[in-house]
């Protein structure tokens, strides 16, 4: 069949598909609008059709009958009406673009091979037989992804099919018409994927599934491992097979597997918004969205001032040379070790033996229960118990002297006192809640007097003396109860206490090390500065995740078993302590971390140890790691420039043309600005419509977009570590909350060794240079950074040199 014929098969073909989907909407709007109608029509009459008598015990029965029928109906029809209207999101999803892909399967020892035509959902024809498109998550759709033309097999419930693939085929679909069609021999042919990549970039991320590529689908498919690792290149599509990952899992296990029970862990909440589309658009429910920071306010805002991690970041990158900052920077580094990690879990051993800090229990300024005298039982019990049945004893022997304490308390002055002047509408909820609680517990032949003179209405509340006496006994009740609390709550344990003396006493630290590690150099100096912060009541984010790592040692796991999949995107910034606490958390989770080290940019990160450190988390054998080295987000050239920086000569660009990036020197920072807001003009004029300016700082940010507004740029917008989502216009923005996200055009300002200087700024460049899908340009006033010197030779020009396009 020659060329022609074919398209015009295949956009019959098409017509038919769209005809039917056109066919079923409309049945089902009707449908819809009918059910819609009988949900209101029921919700008004309700009552009307409810035969409602309660004149005798049948009639009651034959009331409460009637009512749940006419609720059972209403139910029906309101599921009736959600399932519909999920099917009516479903077909108009499909309406425009059908299908994307086309595979001929002939499987083993058939005769013919079957047509399978692939989308975001799945359709079937009018007789209910056939498949006319076939979700992209189906088993059979594998395919597509994964081989070329020739023998191939996927993956069935029962094992592998085998067969032989004798076409494949890729459409481009607009508004519900085929216009063209490629038939390609490569895995998935580059020219859609051209197509797709040369688009501009959108304020969300978008869907992949017409052109996941094999070693994407090895990610999105992996059912096996229980710790799944992903290194991937900047641009390489980490994030994208993380998201269509959790559309498969969804669609796979869509009997058992709910979108709240799976959580995304992200960088910042802009990335949190700039993902939230993709789920949506392939007709799932979005999974969970959190970040470790809001995870570290949940448990200890209330009582510390918790610094977040882009503080840290700005500390680290602004304040180099001030006092203390060495020693500061080296214990970030330490605390967020493998070593660290050890030293806080045999630290909780020894405080089995010895060394454990109780607060004082104080009542009305009062000491009721020492420190010491808690302490001194604690020890007492037997050591050859479990610690926290040992505690569990403790907090129970606490809980019966503060009953007793509470006792002799109500007949104190101070309660009768603070009884007399309560407030009416506290006193009236104090009386009643007295007389139930007095109901339930009649236990000395006292308090039955009261109660009995309580409850009896005509004694009303006859003797003031006694009325004070119940009252005070709710005051004294009212107020012990946040110390009942505490001690259940295990708050007698003074955990500051504790992880500050393990900073303040080097001997006791070091002896809590693993034998290979030592303190790193200022270290007293580094800890003086925590002590006074701890006493503040501040804590810093190097200290936060150890803190509640010895606290929950020693308090208990707090844990979630509902979720089923946990998402580390951007994983390389996280310390060991944050995974094994996130398997802690997430007890009965499988974990998909996705990362790469040359986009560490947190001084905790995991860079120097990798992921290996991960390796203790789970056992080998439930352990993956898979790499993508290939990097779609960026043109050619931009990519050969980047991965220059890092030394990262396993990275692969695809094959798309563009232009060189270019580097500006200017003698000053006005004369920065001014090729900066040239060059913005110039990209607002070729048609791109996202555009960035990324500073280093949110400081050199907030300056460049006073700089860039006052040279008359309209829509300049500062994105800080708050905000949530883009506005139209150029965005300036720090590199570290760039993470994730890519932008058309991409100025790096200001690309100088003054700004990018130090070594451990390099993977921050890095970050900021492969934002840009289209178009980069450095702009550096006097000598520009000396990570350009590891650039591959002619993979950048100097503006001023005329422009180069290398296709
Ligand atoms: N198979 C694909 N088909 C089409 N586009 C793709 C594909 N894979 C990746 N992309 C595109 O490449 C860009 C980068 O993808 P993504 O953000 O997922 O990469 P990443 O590895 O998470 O990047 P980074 O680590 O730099 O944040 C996105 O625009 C994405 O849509």
């Amino acid at each position: 069949m020659n060329e022609q014929t074919e398209l015009q098969q295949e956009q019959k073909r098409a017509q038919r598909v769209h005809a039917r989907i056109e066919a079923l909407v409309s049945e089902l709007e009707a449908e819809a609008g009918d059910l819609k109608e009988q949900v209101v029509r029921i919700r008004k009459h309700f009552w009307e059709d409810v035969t409602v008598n309660i004149d005798n015990p049948d009639d009651v029965i034959e009331t409460a009958i009637s009512m749940k029928q006419q609720a059972e109906v209403l139910s029906e029809r309101e599921r009736s009406h959600r399932h519909t209207a999920a099917q009516l999101k479903k077909l108009d999803r499909l309406r425009d673009s059908l299908y994307f892909g086309r595979i001929d399967f002939r499987e083993k020892g058939a005769d013919e091979a079957e047509s399978i035509y692939l989308g975001t959902a799945s359709l079937i024809d009018e007789n209910g037989e056939d498949f006319l498109i076939y979700d992209w998550r189906a088993p059979i759709s594998s395919l597509y992804y994964d081989h070329v033309p020739g023998p191939a097999r996927y993956e069935t419930p029962d094992g592998f099919q085998e067969g032989e693939m004798t076409l494949k085929r890729q459409f481009i679909i607009r508004n519900g018409e085929l216009e063209t069609f490629f038939d390609t021999g490569e895995t998935i042919g580059d020219e859609l994927l051209q197509e797709v990549l040369g688009k501009g970039a959108d304020a969300n991320m978008k869907t992949i599934v017409a052109t996941i590529q094999k070693e994407q689908n090895q990610i999105i498919r992996n059912d096996r491992a229980r710790l799944l690792v992903v290194q991937g290149a900047a641009g390489s599509g980490k994030t994208s097979a993380a998201l269509q990952r959790i559309a498969y899992l969804l669609y796979k296990h869509r009997a058992r597997l709910k979108a709240d029970q799976v959580v995304l862990f992200s960088p910042n909440p802009l990335f949190n918004s700039y993902v939230s589309t993709v789920l949506p658009e392939l007709g799932e429910e979005n999974m969970q969205q959190a970040t470790f920071q809001e995870y570290l306010e949940h448990r200890l805002g209330r009582q510390f001032k918790v610094e977040d991690p882009f503080e840290q970041m700005e500390y680290v990158l602004t304040l180099r040379g001030a006092k203390g900052y060495e020693a500061r920077v080296e214990a970030i580094r330490f605390k967020a070790s493998a070593a660290f990690l050890h030293a806080i879990a045999s630290y909780k051993d020894t405080l089995q033996q010895r060394g454990l800090i109780f607060r004082d229990i104080r009542f009305r300024g009062r000491l009721l229960i020492s420190g010491q005298e808690i302490h001194d039982r604690f020890y007492a019990t037997n050591p050859e118990h479990k610690f926290h049945n040992r505690l569990a004893a403790i907090a129970e022997w606490l809980l019966d002297r503060l009953a007793v304490i509470e006792e002799e308390e109500r007949g104190k002055n101070w309660a009768k006192d603070e009884a007399e002047y309560l407030d009416p509408d506290i006193y009236d909820q104090a009386f009643r809640y007295r007389r139930k609680l007095e109901r339930q517990n009649r236990r000395s032949a006292q308090k039955q007097t009261v109660e009995n003179k309580a409850q009896d209405p005509s004694a009303k509340k006859d003797s003031y003396e006694q009325e004070l006496e119940v009252l005070a006994g709710w005051v004294v009740k009212e107020k012990f109860k946040p110390l009942r609390r505490g001690i259940k709550l295990y708050r007698f344990l003074n955990i500051r206490a504790m992880y500050s003396r393990l900073l303040e006493e080097p001997e006791l630290l070091k002896s809590c090390l693993p034998a290979d590690a030592s303190l790193p150099g200022h270290w007293e100096e580094a800890c003086r500065d925590t002590l006074e912060k701890l006493k503040n009541k501040e804590l810093s984010y190097e200290d936060a995740t150890p803190y509640l790592y010895l606290k929950e040692l020693l308090e208990g796991f707090h844990t979630n078993t509902t979720v089923r999949h946990v998402f580390v995107d951007e994983g390389q910034d996280y310390s060991p302590f944050q995974y094994e606490f996130l398997k802690r958390l997430f007890p009965r989770a499988r974990m998909t971390v996705l990362g790469d080290f040359h986009q560490a940019i947190f001084t905790s990160a995991l860079a120097l140890s990798g992921f290996q450190a991960l390796q203790g988390l789970y056992p080998n054998e439930d352990m993956e790691t898979l790499r993508l080295t290939r990097s779609y987000r960026s043109t050619r050239p931009i990519v050969e420039f980047t991965r220059g920086l890092v030394g990262g000569r396993d990275i692969e660009p695809f094959n798309r043309p563009g232009t060189t990036p270019r580097l500006a020197l200017v003698r000053s920072r006005d004369e920065a600005a001014e090729r900066t807001a040239a060059q913005l003009r110039e990209w607002q004029a070729a048609g791109y419509t996202s555009l960035a300016v990324i500073c280093k700082t949110a400081e050199a940010s907030r300056t460049a977009v006073e700089e860039l507004r006052s040279r008359g740029l309209g829509h300049v917008h500062l994105i800080r570590k708050e905000t949530i989502a883009f506005e139209p216009g150029i965005q300036v923005i720090p590199a570290y909350l760039a993470k994730g996200v890519e932008f058309d055009a991409v100025v790096v300002y200001d690309a100088s060794a003054a700004e990018y200087g130090d070594e451990s700024e390099r993977n921050l460049f890095y970050v900021a240079c492969t934002r840009a899908m289209h178009d980069l340009f450095l702009v550096a006033v006097h000598t520009p950074t000396p990570f350009l010197e590891d650039a591959e030779p002619g993979t950048y020009t100097l503006a001023d040199e005329p422009t180069s396009v290398n296709r």
